[in-house]
């Protein structure tokens, strides 16, 4: 068939008309008849099931039932009329009931003859009942061909009142077939479909619209999802191996005094073999000729500091300076304040530069990154500023990417002839197959080990019941000269409510601990009255930190060995372990307690019961995925990995690594996918980035 018919715009659809056209257009998205082709039914009602009335449970919801109506009423209601039917099969009886169109069904309806019907029922006056059913005498149901399962399209429910119901779609799906005769040239090799005993894409197209059977059903959807997934991998591998050929990058083949002597003498613990290993990939791609693109993911406490800083001596010692960016000023200080430590014993120049920096010093500071007498430059998005000009910048670290944007990355490529190599760090666990599909143009690299010694945080959970025996663990943790966080939901800075739980909680917290200082830290405050409250925290001046959510990225006071979470419930998973990273990062053992009422949701207590249970974030973060779906992880906003049309990216993850794997196999054999067997692959891949269908979300 030739691919190019199905560009045909839809208008040219037989049954479309200009109207539903351009509803179709406006409110799916479908322009074209591959647009139409390519929108999937998101449920399917089973028609091959009879129900009996005596079957029916509060959960059931759509139903096929045989049956005959006994009797008609019309029944008197504040908003008009009601009709209702009894209707009764051999195990018992419901209720039918129309709020319009009386007078058909009236004239038109059979009493104590067998119907199909099928529909929603709700359980109401302890009757179960059927409002507006499909009706068909069992009679005429008989005649029918059928397919057992029909199709439900998604929002035609919604788009039903303007003219395309699920019946149009239907109908116009029949036409699309018609039209184009159903035979669609197959987008993926013999190879693969043999290996994975794929069906037809034909086949697999015609059973997701028109399902034979449960089992060709469930064959076509598996094809589909496959194609989709594969597709998208086979786009994100080329386009990472055309990065690496077409943006050429410094190399720094040299390993000289710098990271040669920090590395021998000045490292201030030994590197765990993940760190080991992750350091050796870096070097791998600041020597290779390519710009690197590299993630680097590591829970909490991982020791990801010590990595960036051996990445910026490599570059030092090829005559480059090095960058690195963190999202809020607490955490430059922090890079800042722990980087000069750990560069103390050796002749490198370390400045910081935040919004906050005075005039005078910032013109220093552009002074001398223009004149190469700054190595290393620290800071916020101050950075990005066109101001800031660096002599020559080798690599840029940045810390936290979810919180700046794609573009802004793009912005640090400006600073240079060519661009400089690029280490995004983040503490967000994201698990990897979804990291291969979000971020599939950086390599990833994963610290998966805590260094030694570690003691797990212990975590609990307890009612706000018990909270006089929380304060009294508080107090014995203060005594023995510890440090306490007891953080309050902020979500919306804005919401009163939230801030008045705050002001509430630290006024109750300063009456059950008279003795103890206490900083306090929320969104609302100026930023420097912020840092000032979280330096008196980090001195050890104040020995509780009331605070909101802002701390919960980075912050490092290993002194600190008690989280107390209020509210716990309200806040999402990872969420709840970057919170609780903030201790456990000294020598003593750490407690979370998470903080509750007794009414808890389900996806709460599956919440709340992972926090206890594990401290692995990579654990964690398949839970939230599990629970949350893409669509809320941090970052993944930018992606657009939710417009998959048929795949699911947490439940088809098995799906999502075999085609990975796939479409890895065959670039390795064929990078330019130029023999003859991958012909479809290629000419498919050139269609697809051409007409940027559903592959349009990959930039
Ligand atoms: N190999 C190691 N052995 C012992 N201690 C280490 C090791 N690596 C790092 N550390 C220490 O562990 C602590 C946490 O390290 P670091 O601050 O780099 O973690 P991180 O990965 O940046 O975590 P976060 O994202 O939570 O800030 C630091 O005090 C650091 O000195």
């Amino acid at each position: 068939m030739n691919p190019n018919i199905l560009q045909t715009p839809i208008d040219y659809l037989k049954g479309v008309g200009p109207g539903r056209a351009d509803l179709l257009r406006k409110e799916l998205g479908i322009h074209t008849y591959q647009d139409l082709l390519n929108f999937f039914p998101n449920r399917y009602l089973d028609k091959t099931r009879f129900y009996k009335t005596a079957q029916l449970e509060r959960t059931s919801s759509e139903v096929q039932i045989v049956g005959k109506i006994t009797h008609l009423k019309t029944v008197e209601q504040k908003r008009g009329k009601r009709l209702v039917a009894d209707f009764v099969d051999d195990t018992g009886k419901m209720e039918l009931v129309w709020f319009r169109g009386h007078k058909w069904i009236r004239e038109n309806l059979k009493i104590n003859t067998p119907y199909v019907i099928f529909g929603k029922t709700n359980w109401f006056n302890g009757m179960f009942s059927m409002p507006h059913p499909e009706m068909e005498l069992v009679e005429e149901y008989k005649k029918q061909l059928r397919t057992a399962m029909q199709p439900v399209y998604p929002s035609t429910e919604l788009l039903a009142k303007k003219g395309v119901s699920n019946r149009v779609i239907n109908k116009i799906m029949q036409q699309l077939f018609a039209e184009t005769n159903g035979k669609f040239y197959d987008t993926l090799t013999t190879e693969i479909r043999e290996e994975l005993k794929l069906i037809p894409k034909a086949e697999a197209m015609f059973n997701v619209h028109f399902p034979k059977s449960q089992e060709l059903l469930a064959k076509a959807q598996f094809r589909l999802k496959f194609e989709e997934l594969f597709y998208i991998q086979l786009q994100l591998l080329i386009k990472n191996m055309l990065q690496k050929k077409k943006i050429k990058g410094f190399v720094f083949d040299q390993i000289g005094e710098n990271f040669g002597d920090f590395y021998k003498e000045h490292l201030p613990f030994e590197l765990t073999n993940a760190q080991k290993r992750v350091i050796k990939e870096i070097r791998s791609d600041l020597g290779s000729g390519a710009q690197m693109n590299r993630l680097l993911q590591g829970d909490v406490g991982s020791g990801k500091t010590i990595v960036a800083l051996m990445a910026m001596l490599i570059a030092l010692d090829n005559n480059f300076q090095a960058c690195l960016m963190a999202p809020t000023e607490i955490l430059s200080i922090q890079h800042y304040q722990g980087l000069k430590e750990l560069c103390s014993e050796l002749n490198v120049s370390i400045y910081l530069l935040t919004g906050s920096t005075k005039t005078k010093k910032r013109r220093e500071i552009h002074e001398k990154l223009e004149n190469g007498e700054i190595d290393i430059l620290i800071g916020t998005h101050a950075l990005l500023e066109d101001k800031v000009k660096f002599k020559n910048l080798g690599l840029a670290i940045i810390d936290e990417q979810h919180r700046f944007g794609v573009a802004q990355r793009a912005k640090l490529w400006k600073k240079n002839t060519l661009p400089p190599h690029i280490l995004v760090m983040t503490a967000t666990p994201i698990p990897r197959t979804l990291a291969m599909s979000l971020y599939g143009d950086l390599d990833i690299s994963v610290i998966d080990e805590l260094p030694p010694g570690r003691k797990p945080i212990k975590t609990v959970h307890r009612y706000d019941s018990n909270r006089l025996k929380v304060f009294r663990f508080i107090k014995e943790e203060i005594q023995k000269g510890r440090q306490v966080y007891i953080v309050y939901p902020l979500i919306q800075e804005s919401e009163k409510m939230d801030y008045k739980d705050l002001m509430d909680g630290y006024e109750s917290i300063a009456r059950e601990f008279p003795d103890n200082q206490i900083s306090i830290v929320h969104g609302q405050m100026k930023p420097a009255d912020k840092d000032y409250e979280m330096d008196r925290f980090v001195r050890g001046e104040t020995q509780i930190m009331v605070a909101t959510t802002v701390i919960e990225v980075g912050v490092n006071v290993p002194n600190a060995s008690m989280m107390i979470i209020e509210s716990a419930e309200r806040f999402g998973l990872s969420q709840l372990h970057q919170l609780r990273g903030r201790v456990g990062r000294g020598a003593e053992q750490s407690f979370c307690i998470l903080m509750t009422g007794h009414k808890l949701s389900n996806d709460s207590k599956t919440r709340l019961q992972t926090m206890v249970s594990t401290n692995d974030g990579f654990e964690i973060a398949e839970v939230d995925l599990k629970l949350r779906g893409p669509g809320d992880m941090m970052g993944t906003q930018q992606s657009g990995v939710l417009n998959l049309k048929i795949a699911d990216i947490v439940k088809d993850n098995d799906i999502l690594k075999t085609a990975r794997y796939h479409a890895l196999q065959i670039l390795k054999e064929d990078p330019d996918l130029a023999s003859e067997k991958n012909a479809v692959l290629k000419f498919t891949y050139a269609q697809l980035v051409k007409h940027k269908n559903i592959w349009n979300y990959i930039s």
